[in-house]
């Protein structure tokens, strides 16, 4: 039977005492693959961070494995990809020792570096085709380079749920497919991932739920948008303003439609 990764009831947060979510209930199961959708200022990225508990509720509840984030103990099982890299300012850190840092949650538990931990940097930084840039520092990477050491450091950590906030944004075509592929083989092995996407890409056929914020409200959850297969269906009859674009195109059309 499957868990609840995540389950957020009535989720409110507001900046300022302005409001951006305004009242999310939103349940995420193991082994789900969510992609939660919308346009530029919706609050996106605040729902994963209200998820995690790194922005705090001003109304309603989330759970996180059952527990509050506060009470949450099990990190490990926690793969966060954020929008961009936090990099301390004068610390050169290098791209190994980033990816590296996603072993903490389980190391905590371990004790010190093992034979483990080295082959699964080595693979987090494979998998995102890194390993030749392991020694630079990661300052001197490209955005579209740095956004993958990012999701390198969460597959490092191994966790059995991914939350990632835009993993595609700034990728050339060839690492969204890179990306889509192992993402695939995580699907596989039965992850739960929850990613904000402005366009699902080659990401698409993974994708088994959509969840649209709009007006601090889920304006839609269901089926993910499949731009061709719902545009070529009898009786679909409004245009998208991406019809005429191929499958990677934006889902601009999407996040302002809901169904
Ligand atoms: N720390 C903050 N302080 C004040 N306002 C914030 C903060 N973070 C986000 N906001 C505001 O909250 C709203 C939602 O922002 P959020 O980043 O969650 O949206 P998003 O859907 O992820 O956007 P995008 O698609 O552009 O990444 C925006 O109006 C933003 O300006």
């Amino acid at each position: 039977m499957s868990e609840t990764a995540f389950a957020m009831t009535g989720g409110r947060v507001a900046y300022d005492g302005k409001p951006v979510l305004r009242g999310i209930d939103l349940t995420v199961h193991t082994g789900e693959v969510v992609a939660l959708l919308g346009a530029n200022g919706s609050g996106k990225s605040t729902l994963v961070r209200a998820l995690l508990g790194l922005t705090p509720l001003s109304g309603g509840s989330t759970l996180i494995y059952d527990r509050p984030p506060g009470r949450f103990r099990d990190w490990w099982r926690i793969g966060y990809v954020p929008q961009r890299l936090q990099v301390g300012g004068g610390v050169p850190a290098t791209v190994r020792e980033v990816v590296a840092s996603g072993r903490i949650a389980r190391q905590r538990r371990l004790r010190r570096t093992s034979a483990a931990d080295r082959a699964a940097v080595a693979a987090a930084l494979e998998a995102v085709r890194l390993s030749d840039r392991a020694g630079d520092p990661v300052q001197a990477l490209s955005g579209g380079q740095q956004q993958r050491v990012l999701i390198a450091r969460a597959l490092a950590g191994e966790p059995d749920t991914y939350v990632m906030d835009e993993p595609t944004a700034g990728v050339d075509a060839e690492t969204q497919r890179l990306l889509a592929d192992t993402l695939a083989g995580l699907v596989l092995g039965g992850k739960t991932v929850v990613l904000v996407a402005h366009e699902l890409g080659p990401l698409e056929p993974v994708i088994t739920r959509g969840v649209v914020i709009g007006g601090g409200l889920i304006a839609h959850d269901g089926p993910p948008p499949r731009p061709e297969g719902e545009c070529a269906r009898p009786g679909h009859e409004h245009q998208h303003p991406h019809a005429a674009e191929p499958v990677a195109g934006p889902l601009t059309g999407w996040q302002g439609e809901p169904r």
